[in-house]
């Protein structure tokens, strides 16, 4: 598929199939594309030409309720965690059930019980139920990536994607971040797709890097087969034995 943005060729015959239950990370410098291909795969925009598909659906071709309902089975975690600060901890995670509830919702008494003691377990899971009533702004960065992660779970996914999700993170708070998806992701079968700066991130925690350059595919390889060096070679331009280029 591509994506262009006027003269700006974002995704450059990109092609790749994610098996489910593989962690994939995302690999790249600014500006190659990583971002603009989560947002593909989660219908927030629509390929130029050639198809996205998930969970069997071809996401552009979705509009509406089909597009919403395909949408529930894909979390989403952004770097700058996206929570309202003015709000506890649960209630940010009870805002994850909205795209499944009729009306607006105010006050955490206003989302049904199930909802309440489902955010509950999920921020359990998260390691942060003590945290549950406490006002996000006043949660540390690696403790507020976990409740937007906890968000993320309490639609159930079966696609999770994390646009650089430890990126504002310190190396400690980072690596629970990861450690989380990592987690979470084997014990629900989920499929994660996550896109990362760092190599030894990606190596460390991935089954499977993709890296890209320009919007096009550079690199596909299972971490096994990788080292830091040869994953580098995303950043670098210069063609390593096992760079595999497309396009
Ligand atoms: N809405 C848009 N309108 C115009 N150009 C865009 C838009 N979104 C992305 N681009 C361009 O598409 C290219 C890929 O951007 P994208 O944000 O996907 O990269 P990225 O790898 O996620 O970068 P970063 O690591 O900085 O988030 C860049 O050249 C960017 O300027």
């Amino acid at each position: 598929m591509h994506k262009d943005f006027g003269d700006v060729r974002a995704l450059d015959d990109v092609g790749f199939e994610v098996a489910a239950g593989e962690f994939v990370a995302l690999l790249g410098l600014s500006g190659s594309g990583k971002s603009t291909l989560l947002r593909h795969v989660d219908g927030l925009q629509q390929a130029s030409s050639g198809t996205v598909e998930v969970l069997g659906q071809d996401v552009g071709s979705l509009r509406g309720r089909s597009l919403r309902a395909l949408r529930r089975r894909i979390g989403f975690v952004f770097q700058q965690f996206h929570l309202v600060g003015s709000l506890t901890a649960l209630e940010n995670v009870c805002t994850g059930a909205l795209g499944g509830l009729r009306g607006a919702r105010l006050g955490l008494l206003s989302y049904p019980k199930r909802v309440r003691h489902a955010a509950l377990d999920q921020l359990e899971r998260v390691g942060l139920a003590d945290c549950a009533l406490q006002r996000a702004d006043t949660l540390s960065g690696g403790q507020q990536q976990r409740v937007a992660v906890a968000r993320a779970l309490l639609q159930r996914p079966e696609v999770l994607l994390a646009d650089e999700p430890v990126a504002s993170l310190d190396p400690d708070s980072a690596a629970q971040v990861m450690d989380l998806l990592a987690e979470i992701g084997a014990q629900d079968g989920l499929t994660v797709l996550c896109s990362l700066h760092q190599v030894e991130v990606a190596l460390h925690w991935s089954h499977r890097v993709v890296g890209l350059r320009s919007g096009g595919v550079v690199l596909d390889e299972p971490v096994e087969s990788l080292n830091r060096e040869s994953a580098m070679a995303v950043y670098s331009g210069i063609s390593a034995p096992r760079l595999a280029v497309a396009g």
